[in-house]
């Protein structure tokens, strides 16, 4: 029933679906997976510090032993810096500056970023009731999941790698080279990627271990928390025993890909992830609407069975300012799962995956995330690194000054001067 992946063609608009707090396009509605900075999916291991520590003990002797801490008494003479730039909203930005005159003496005179992160970093300790309550909420939940819930297939819980993958992945990720990467994997469009990945045994081992949670949830009584708002079925494998699995997944089999094709953005440095089933079909999820996921690199590979249509659609990278930006020629790529098969692709690739309209359609996926990453790119607005629209607008404006620069060197010259 399905077709063999990798193929590339033209497809006319890209659909989607309507749902909770689309962001709209022109032509198509576009979605986030999550929001940037606390998923509508939950953290992994209720890690929801994306920094590192953070000190807010207010309250500091006149003598600042700690000179991590936040000062009680704001120093009255220091002028603070503005934020305004830095894409905050405006009450932020003044929270900020009033809060740098509380920074500790050693701070104060740091650059303005390095006092921004310090300052952002404190700030989330301070996260809105309903989030606190959430991960509250999921952490109960997963507790009394792990109390009672008896696994089918207990082997699927450790990591086993000659079991779960296929002879040619492993040996590539044993050579770990990019030369060994590429000798297994196809780049159809830059940055997406596609090669065979997981054992079929594994794979449906895989699916009757989610079909048996969902089972035992129905006959506990217990409501299965979906993995994302775009989902109304699917079960997040980290909710019932998979997250130290997965860690090793994503730590031995994915980050040494990600190092190498994804560095820039964040794949050498992953530290947390969002693992879960997708089902597709008749009575199911029937399609994914445009979205980009709340990942830095995203692994999405295909568990079976039988089923028709449920291609995934790509429509090129964009950072958050240029998310609504129309798509170029070059950008378009249709994929057709095929079980066992991955695609491995940048977070912010947009995408959706069409209506599968016959049979059951399973999806491995893995939302690949990095705190230190979140971090450092939050105080920044050229993503040209992997942003087309940033990268166009930075060759534009570097024209625009070389031909201002050529125009004013000839004036100079034709008034008998030089240019340097
Ligand atoms: O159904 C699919 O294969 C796509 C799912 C997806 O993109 C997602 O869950 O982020
Ligand atoms: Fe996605």
């Amino acid at each position: 029933m399905h077709k063999h992946g990798g193929k590339k063609s033209k497809q006319s608009n890209s659909k989607s679906s309507g749902g909770h707090s689309p962001r709209r396009t022109r032509s198509s509605s576009l979605r986030r997976g999550s929001s940037l900075r606390r998923p509508e999916s939950p953290p992994e291991n209720g890690n929801t510090s994306q920094g590192g520590k953070t000190s807010v003990e207010v309250g500091e002797s006149s003598e600042e032993k700690e000179m991590s801490r936040l000062m009680l008494n704001p120093v009255k003479n220091h002028k603070p810096e503005k934020y305004e730039d830095l894409g905050l909203d405006i009450s932020s930005s003044l929270l900020f500056s009033s809060l740098e005159m509380h920074l500790p003496r050693t701070l104060l005179r740091a650059p303005r970023d390095q006092k921004a992160s310090y300052m952002q970093e404190i700030l989330h300790e301070y996260a809105p009731p309903a989030l606190i309550y959430r991960d509250q909420l999921q952490k109960e939940y997963r507790e009394k999941i792990m109390s009672s819930y008896q696994p089918l297939h207990q082997e699927l819980y450790t990591m086993d790698p000659a079991a779960f993958f296929v002879p040619t992945f492993l040996e590539a990720i044993n050579d770990n080279t990019e030369q060994s990467f590429r000798s297994i994997m196809s780049e159809p469009v830059p940055g997406i990627f596609t090669f065979e990945m997981l054992q079929p045994h594994f794979c449906e081992l895989l699916i009757s271990e989610a079909e048996h949670f969902e089972k035992w949830a129905y006959k506990a009584k217990l409501c299965v928390m979906r993995p994302n708002t775009m989902n109304k079925y699917g079960v997040v494998l980290d909710d019932f025993g998979f997250q130290t699995m997965l860690n090793k997944f994503i730590e031995d089999f994915i980050s040494p890909l990600s190092k190498v094709f994804y560095a820039e953005a964040g794949g050498a440095t992953l530290d947390s992830h969002h693992g879960f089933i997708v089902e597709c079909g008749l009575h199911r999820d029937v399609e994914t609407e445009f979205h980009v996921d709340d990942s830095e690199v995203t692994l999405n590979v295909c568990l079976g069975r039988q089923f028709s249509g449920g291609e995934l659609y790509f429509r090129g990278l964009r950072c958050d300012k240029h998310l609504h930006t129309i798509s170029h020629s070059e950008e378009i790529f249709d994929y057709s799962h095929v079980p066992g098969c991955a695609v491995l692709h940048h977070g912010r690739h947009r995408h959706g995956a069409r209506a599968t309209f016959a049979g059951h359609r399973f999806n491995l996926l893995l939302w690949c995330r990095s705190s230190f990453y979140r971090e450092m790119q939050k105080f920044k607005r050229d993503f040209s690194g992997w942003c087309v629209e940033c990268n166009q607008e930075k060759k534009d404006k570097k024209d625009r000054m070389l031909s201002a620069y050529d125009t004013t060197g000839m004036e100079i010259l034709r008034e008998g001067g030089t240019t340097a």
